[in-house]
């Protein structure tokens, strides 16, 4: 069943759009559950999950570390960047001058880099490095229970051909802490700045939580944009580029942006479930059926497309790149030919 959520009324204006979040109740039946996540996948390629496993202080000590360090003066928190592409990153989102008003760590998963990133971020950071390998396994088995739900959902026999590459020790997922400073309305000028620019999520799925500020903002497919109203008890789950690959097309990567709070510091966690950079990914064989379903998208690794994302302005989509046409005028060159 999918709830509507309390705050789902909002107000319409130009170009954006009330619309009810689709909210999980991850304690409900599991043969009730996968049918609801399959459809939001679907539908919006987000949901909200409630009832999840990951204890609340788990979450707030991240906050606090969090908090802590964007807290500190420039000079310091730069002395854990420049993010290339793991550490502190500021301002421009990526590397090719994408512009947004907010702040950064980002980290990978694995603990032997979680400890040598943390080594420049705190001044404890035994106790940085044990708070984010903390969040990150429980925030793992969040993001496995989903894509399981999501195989099965499917009918695909192989029950954790999704979790499996998450869970994989050489898996590329990272953790990253995005901080919005409260907008400065004299400096700005304009209520509406952009935090981070609109974009779908390159990996298989994100985990996303909030603090209790809003400015997030899904687009859906007729390009509105739906505020998400903040609810820091719970977590969002947005479907990444590869699981529309990996569905064949059947999920659709959502496409978000955030906006700066004139008002209030916001604060993001994002922990992206992605494979080991060698792996190929091609739909899940339950998905295509040739000649009738043939694959809309021709194989490739997560370092080739990684890249190819890299590479790209943040909203361009890098998806048509790896798209099996056949009239060869429109296939775009092959990533290792892609410059950087
Ligand atoms: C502009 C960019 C930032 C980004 C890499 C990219 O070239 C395009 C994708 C961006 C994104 C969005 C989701 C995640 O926040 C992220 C870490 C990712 O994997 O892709 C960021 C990249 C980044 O900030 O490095
Ligand atoms: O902060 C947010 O709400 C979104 C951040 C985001 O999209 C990202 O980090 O990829
Ligand atoms: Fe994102």
């Amino acid at each position: 069943m999918v709830v509507p959520s309390p705050n789902s009324i909002m107000k319409s204006c130009k170009k954006t759009k009330a619309m009810e979040i689709p909210t999980i109740d991850l304690s409900m039946e599991r043969s009730e559950l996968w049918e609801v996540i399959v459809k939001a996948c679907e539908e919006y390629g987000f949901f909200k999950v409630v009832n999840h496993s990951v204890p609340k202080e788990v979450i707030s000590r991240l906050e606090e570390e969090g908090t802590k360090f964007f807290a500190k003066p420039t000079q310091e928190k730069s002395q854990a960047g420049p993010a290339t592409p793991f550490g502190y990153g500021f301002t421009n989102i990526g590397p090719n001058g994408d512009v947004g008003d907010l702040e950064y760590l980002l980290l990978q998963v694995n603990p032997l880099c979680v400890s040598n990133t943390s080594k420049t971020i705190s001044n404890d950071s035994t106790k940085f490095s044990c708070v984010v390998n903390d969040y990150i396994e429980a925030i793992k088995e969040v993001a496995c229970e989903i894509v399981d739900l999501v195989v099965e959902g499917l009918g695909v026999p192989d029950k954790f051909a999704l979790s499996r590459i998450i869970r994989d020790a050489h898996s590329d997922s990272v953790l990253r802490i995005n901080h919005y400073p409260p907008l400065n309305l004299k400096l700005k000028g304009n209520k509406n700045s952009i935090g981070f620019g609109a974009h779908s999520d390159p990996q298989i799925l994100t985990i996303m939580w909030s603090n209790n500020v809003g400015g997030l903002q899904i687009s859906t497919s007729e390009g509105l944009w739906i505020p998400v109203p903040p609810d820091p008890n719970h977590f969002f789950v947005m479907v990444g580029d590869l699981l529309q690959v990996l569905t064949n097309g059947r999920f659709i990567s959502v496409r978000h942006r955030a906006l700066t709070n004139t008002m209030k510091a916001r604060m993001s966690i994002m922990y992206f479930a992605a494979p080991p950079p060698n792996w190929w990914i091609t739909p899940l064989p339950k998905m295509v059926s040739p000649p009738q379903i043939p694959s809309l998208y021709r194989p490739f690794t997560w370092a080739q497309y990684k890249q190819a994302a890299y590479s790209l302005r943040l909203g361009d989509s890098r998806l048509d790149l790896f798209k099996a046409q056949k009239d060869t005028h429109l296939v775009a060159a092959s990533p290792s030919h892609i410059q950087c």
